[in-house]
């Protein structure tokens, strides 16, 4: 068991104890005036206040030591120069590097990829012949693009149609295929593995779809992206597209599994988004930790989460186009860090990651939101707004603002029933955590700019907790198991199963001799 027992863990440790019980959010600011100015920060395309949080500038501080203790910036600067940081599967992690270097040469074999995507999206996009690009992946090769593409739907300059595919559940695919034509469709079968089933059965599927319709050879109408492209040809896929081994599956945007957002806002439009990823890049490179958002929030995480033992924290964005924004952050965090031992297989005796959750504003506040101003525990709360909506509909952005904003000061401020009203039932207690996150607008480059600032925040975190966060060894059980229960289905075998197992099994094949 790894016992965190420098003294600067257990001191903040024990101040922990002291801010859970004591620290009030309220007295906070009225203490001290300059609290907005001295815990809110700007970074490319946004700014961020932390001060409604339960900390202040020494805690800050002394977390700062805590991760130089741990040499963030010497491990920050080998994950940017596309060092191995990856050390259970030895590799380095190549995202930040890729869009930091896109623009020049110098190891070819890792951005060739990025750069043949970008021809092809061009392509696609004056092909006069073709109305539909469907893309098929999972896990990073699907929610990344899925959820740029809302995200940027208003810069979406290509007159074909994108569809992004995912699920097992075949409903997925079939009720994507109506009314599509499959001489006029290009799928594209994104999975760097080239072994991940739901993507193998979906491109299968999709593959038969077209012969069906009467294409003779439906290769030419699939493009493969995938770091095993002999898989990938086996299968009859004639073109491929190269995704290094070095990106990680949640990071897999920034390759050549972009390539339908490409489609739909250009190479240019790409570049862009490269291009505010870069500029975050280099923010969290060259910003003294004391002055380095990423550094902040990673901090922030590890505070609440392992010393104020927080085990979820919200995400709401206040915006539309981010409504698939939680779910690709729980990849990206619960992925990464959902993890219980050190770099070195042993046990962690603190909480790491907590779970993360959210639904996009202000849908979500007419949901959870009465739990998470009344219910009995604490939640951190993130709020995304955008200063500048893309649309000209009346009054309805700053009204949107005003609810974001009214949220976190209602979190922070709590209020007590007055004589007239129901004591208890109307009481809000208030001092209840939330950080917002101000976009100028929602374009690629800051888009780009928020993902790479939440994955810099998850690497610092990660750090900290002394956990890899670039493996996921944690996802494996449960597929290999599924490949032999899927046998098991079929056959009705379930010797040496355990006794639920075997009995779900009957249920699902309706075998009546089980008794109900
Ligand atoms: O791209 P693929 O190899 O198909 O992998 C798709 C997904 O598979 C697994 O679930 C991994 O945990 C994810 O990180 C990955 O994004």
């Amino acid at each position: 068991m790894q016992h965190p027992n420098t003294q600067r863990w257990q001191a903040l440790s024990r101040k922990a104890t002291e801010y859970a019980n004591a620290f009030d959010l309220r007295q906070a600011f009225s203490n001290q005036p300059g609290r907005f100015a001295a815990l809110s920060l700007k970074a490319p395309y946004l700014c961020a206040d932390l001060s409604k949080n339960l900390w202040d500038t020494p805690i800050l501080s002394e977390l700062c030591s805590l991760a130089e203790s741990k040499n963030l910036n010497s491990q920050r600067e080998a994950l940017l120069a596309g060092e191995v940081v990856n050390s259970t599967e030895s590799r380095p992690a190549l995202h930040a590097w890729l869009r930091m270097n896109h623009y020049q040469t110098a190891k070819p074999e890792w951005s060739r990829g990025l750069h043949d995507m970008l021809t092809v999206a061009e392509r696609l996009r004056s092909d006069t012949e073709l109305d539909d690009v469907v893309h098929i992946g999972i896990g990073g090769s699907g929610l990344g693009p899925e959820m740029a593409l809302q995200a940027l739907e208003p810069f979406k300059t290509c007159r074909q149609r994108i569809h992004v595919v995912s699920n097992l559940d075949g409903h997925d695919l079939h009720q994507t295929l109506q009314g599509l034509e499959p001489a006029r469709t290009r799928f594209v079968v994104a999975s760097k593995s080239w072994s991940t089933t739901e993507t193998l059965r979906n491109a299968r599927s999709a593959w038969n779809w077209c012969l069906a319709g009467g294409l003779q050879d439906p290769g030419n109408h699939f493009i493969a992206v995938t770091s095993r492209p002999e898989r990938a040809a086996a299968m009859g896929m004639m073109q491929t597209l190269h995704m290094p081994e070095g990106v990680g599956g949640r990071f897999s945007l920034w390759s050549a599994v972009g390539l339908p957002l490409a489609v739909a806002i250009g190479a240019e439009g790409f570049r862009q988004l490269l291009q505010g990823a870069a500029e975050m890049d280099e923010h969290f490179a060259q910003a003294p930790l004391q002055s380095n958002l990423p550094v902040w929030l990673g901090l922030l995480d590890v505070w609440n989460s392992s010393f104020l033992r927080l085990t979820s924290r919200c995400v709401v964005p206040y915006h539309h186009g981010l409504r698939r924004l939680p779910a690709y952050l729980q990849q990206l965090e619960m992925e990464s860090n959902g993890k219980r031992v050190d770099t070195q297989g042993q046990s962690l005796s603190y909480p790491t990651t907590a779970a993360l959750w959210g639904e996009v504003g202000s849908n979500s506040q007419h949901a959870f939101f009465q739990w998470l101003h009344q219910g009995s525990q604490r939640v951190p709360t993130e709020l995304l707004l955008v200063r500048h909506p893309a649309h000209d509909l009346d009054g309805h952005h700053d009204a949107l603002l005003a609810n974001g904003l009214g949220q976190a000061q209602a979190l922070m401020l709590g209020a007590q029933a007055s004589a007239d009203q129901l004591a208890g039932h109307q009481d809000f207690p208030g001092n209840r955590p939330s950080t917002v996150l101000l976009l100028e607008e929602l374009s690629p480059a800051s888009l780009g700019a928020l993902l790479a600032l939440y994955e810099h925040r998850v690497f610092v975190a990660g750090l900290v907790w002394g956990i890899n966060s670039f493996d996921q060894w944690g996802v494996e059980l449960g597929k290999t198991l599924a490949r032999d229960l899927e046998t098991r289905l079929s056959t009705g075998d379930t010797v040496g199963l355990d006794a639920s197992t075997a009995g779900l099994i009957a249920w699902v094949r309706g075998d009546q001799r089980v008794y109900i």
